[in-house]
């Protein structure tokens, strides 16, 4: 491969001139053993251990800190630590930092305990969903911000933390903006309640919450004015240099390129590990077999490199497989998704290989769609994928695009608050007791368009009262369950449709990115091969055959003790019928995680054996937003919701909400409550007239789209059909689809499917 390469040597931090720690530092353990010396001096090290003292002024003079600093330089590790020093942990209070990944969250925690010389879940803890690590004791406290967001839920001061730390806050996840929103008015709310002298939840003592906004890659700006002209502190220097290397030309192929670039760092340079970024699962298990095919022709007697993949879908005990280190004799080569993009140092890498594209949500919210599409990375991400090298030691980066291209990237990705269904956020919030939705002050405001279709959708979906507010207990179950709200109300609805436990496996198999492996072009094969699970009546109960299976075979194995062996059988079981045994194992997990949450909220947990009319009428109550009617073409189309934003619910709900901020100033809610119930009554008819008063009139008028090549009923293509998954390649294909009666549409979701009177 063609290289041009630009050296990039930064400033070397090692021979900063303080390197001494304040001190508070006196108090440490006793750094005694080599390996807690290495550990000490790392920390000395790094760039950030020579600004402690001032950036500890910054914290006390200022409630809000934007910190922006190399990556590496040692913001994550450290400045929990530095505060902890400095007693923000007096009264048991809680420095809490928030991570866009829950990998992040955890391999830090496990970091900064070692630094500390502490056990994980003492003084040093993590907390991400499904997976708590951290007791009584616990005062630095790693988290994801969507957990955060959960637990003011139970909390809505935060009482317990005196410090909250927004870390990689440039990745501008939907969390992170909501959290950013939520903690702009825990601060006012904090502040005030001192002014009062009145204490917070739990008896808690009031006391003012300082928040800190971190990332190598931050536009300091924005993040300044959103929190009224916030200070902002600018780290210089970073701990090693990484040389940058472009191609000469635009790469065709991206993923041959990688594969070259992977081989030429295997077979040309120094020691040191490889990391490669691509788009998805999918990617990264093509990339696997093609290097595991190529190393076959390798000379014998060369090196040994060892795929090892990395991606949101794998269960964290095969993720932590990317941390270890590579046995003797071999090199490894991490192949990543964007999760190893922030925050993380994973321990041997020097090479970082990236072709410059991510995998990244998009939502149209005028046809209410959301897919995945595969974009190039901001700079911002260029920067960051980078900066996974040079942590330990010098490294490089081979960007898989000419250097005019890289300059030519956006600055940084745009919020993905403006790139995705909002039902979700608006649930949450709306559970956090923000009423005006419209209203909130999001550091950038997501589209009105956006934000009333999504208020729709859970109108729809009985989340929302006709006054906006969240019903009960439908629309509080909802928020309950860490789900998206559609698969949430679909279990739901499933206990009262006595179908729980198929429901559980299908959202926990739809929850995971693909069950059956499929190969370009073996679509027949395939379908051959897994006859056996196909079921005439569609794709869910295709899925539930699967798991069923797959359960049934580890039953009988349970009489082997070996849990290895068992394994063993059920991979060996997959192979055979192009079943993606990583997949399965996930939803696997995901379906006893959920099952325990209904279990806890009392939901009845029945099955319908196999009688499945009642679950196929369960999953039109529930994803009814998604029928699609086949045309004479033998295409399929499907409703967009209301096409005209101003009528009907959405057009009532963003009237609503708009009106109900001002109306609430002017305290006259009663009476625009009354309002609002004549519009409704007026809309509702309006409504009617709307869909031309028949459910095939009204997907009639919507979106093309064809049935996948992958699902059980490709060949059937029966009148009409519930879909789970729209995505978008050379045509609009829809996937996870069951054959239903059209007329179950009127019948079980006439909020939506009005009949003509
Ligand atoms: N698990 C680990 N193993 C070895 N070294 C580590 C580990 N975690 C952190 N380090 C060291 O600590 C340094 C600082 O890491 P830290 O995550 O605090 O940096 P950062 O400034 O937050 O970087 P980023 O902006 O990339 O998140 C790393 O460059 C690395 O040298």
């Amino acid at each position: 491969m063609p290289w041009g390469s630009r050296g990039n040597h930064q400033p070397n931090a090692n021979g900063n001139d303080n390197g001494k720690f304040s001190n508070a530092n006196r108090n440490r353990k006793n750094y005694s053993s080599p390996w807690k010396q290495k550990i000490a001096q790392q920390r000395k090290s790094l760039p950030i251990a020579s600004v402690e003292k001032r950036l500890i002024e910054e914290v006390r003079k200022n409630d809000i800190l934007i910190i922006v600093g190399e990556t590496g330089s040692g913001k994550t590790t450290q400045i929990p630590q530095f505060l902890f020093d400095a007693e923000f942990c007096r009264d048991g209070k809680v420095i809490g930092i928030t991570q866009p990944r829950r990998v992040a969250a955890v391999t830090v925690a496990k970091r900064v305990a070692d630094e500390c010389g502490v056990e994980l879940g003492q003084k040093v803890g993590y907390s991400v969903r499904f997976d708590d690590s951290t007791s009584n004791s616990t005062r630095i406290k790693y988290m994801t911000d969507g957990l955060l967001l959960r637990e003011a839920l139970l909390d809505p001061y935060l009482s317990k933390y005196s410090v909250i730390i927004v870390d990689e806050a440039h990745e501008r996840t939907v969390h992170t903006d909501v959290l950013l929103g939520l903690l702009k008015r825990v601060q006012v709310a904090r502040s005030n309640s001192i002014g009062d002298g009145r204490n917070l939840n739990n008896g808690n003592k009031s006391s003012p919450l300082k928040l800190i906004i971190m990332s190598a890659s931050l536009d300091a700006r924005t993040f300044s004015e959103y929190f009224g002209d916030a200070k902002a502190v600018h780290i210089q220097g970073r701990q090693f240099p990484v040389d940058l290397f472009y191609t000469r030309f635009p790469e065709t192929d991206y993923l041959d390129a990688a594969l070259i670039t992977i081989f030429q760092v295997h077979l040309g340079e120094a020691p040191g590990d490889i990391l490669v970024f691509l788009t998805g699962q999918e990617e990264i298990e093509a990339v696997e077999r093609l290097i595991n095919e190529r190393l076959t022709k390798l000379p014998e007697g060369s090196q040994k490199l060892l795929p090892v993949p990395i991606f949101a879908a794998l269960p964290s005990e095969q993720q932590m497989r990317a941390f270890a280190p590579a046995p003797s004799g071999f090199r490894k080569v991490i192949l990543a998704t964007n999760i190893a993009e922030t925050s993380i140092t994973i321990p041997g890498i020097k090479y970082v290989i990236d072709p410059g594209l991510v995998k990244a949500r998009s939502y149209d919210p005028g046809k209410g769609m959301e897919s995945l599409i595969v974009l190039p990375t901001s700079k911002s991400q260029a920067l960051q994928r980078s900066g996974r090298a040079g942590r330990e030691g010098p490294g490089k980066c081979f960007r898989l695009y000419p250097e005019n291209e890289f300059e030519k990237l956006e600055d940084s990705t745009m919020p993905e608050i403006k790139r995705c269904n909002l039902a979700n956020v608006i649930l949450q919030l709306k559970a956090l007791g923000v009423d005006d939705i419209l209203g909130f002050d999001f550091i950038e405001k997501p589209s009105r368009t956006a934000i009333v279709k999504s208020l729709e959708q859970l109108f729809l979906l009985g989340a929302l009262t006709d006054e906006c507010q969240l019903s009960d207990p439908v629309g509080w179950q909802m928020a309950r369950l860490p789900l998206d709200p559609i698969y949430s109300k679909a279990l739901i609805l499933a206990s009262e449709y006595n179908c729980l436990e198929e429901m559980l496996i299908t959202v926990a198999m739809l929850s995971v990115e693909s069950i059956f492996y499929t190969p370009r072009d073996k679509y027949e094969e395939v379908r051959t091969a897994t006859k056996c699970f196909a079921s005439p009546e569609g794709d869910h109960i295709t899925l539930i055959n699967v798991y069923r299976a797959a359960t049934d075979l580890l039953e009988k194995r349970t009489m082997d003790t070996n849990k290895a062996k068992s394994e063993k059988v059920l991979r060996k079981w997959c192979k055979e019928n192009f079943i993606n045994s990583r997949s399965l194992r996930h939803a696997r997990d995901i379906h006893r995680q959920i099952r325990g949450h209904v279990q806890q909220m009392g939901l009845k947990l029945a099955s319908c054996g196999d009688d499945m009319l009642q679950f196929r009428r369960c999953l039109v109550a529930s994803f009814f937003l998604n029928a699609a009617v086949k045309q004479p073409d033998g295409t399929y189309r499907y409703p967009t919701q209301l096409r005209n934003s101003w009528a009907g619910p959405s057009g009532l709900l963003a009237i609503y909400s708009l009106c109900s901020k001002v109306i609430h100033t002017l305290q006259i809610k009663i009476s625009f409550c009354y309002l609002f119930l004549i519009a409704f009554t007026f809309t509702s008819k309006k409504k009617n007239t709307l869909f031309a008063s028949s459910h095939n009139r009204a997907l009639a008028s919507g979106e093309v789209v064809q049935i996948h090549p992958s699902s059980v009923l490709f060949r059937k293509k029966p009148e009409c059909i519930i879909f789970n998954e729209l995505i978008q390649t050379s045509n609009k294909f829809v996937r996870n689809l069951t054959r239903v009666d059209n007329l179950w549409l009127t019948e079980l979701a006439p909020q939506f499917y009005a009949m003509q009177n």
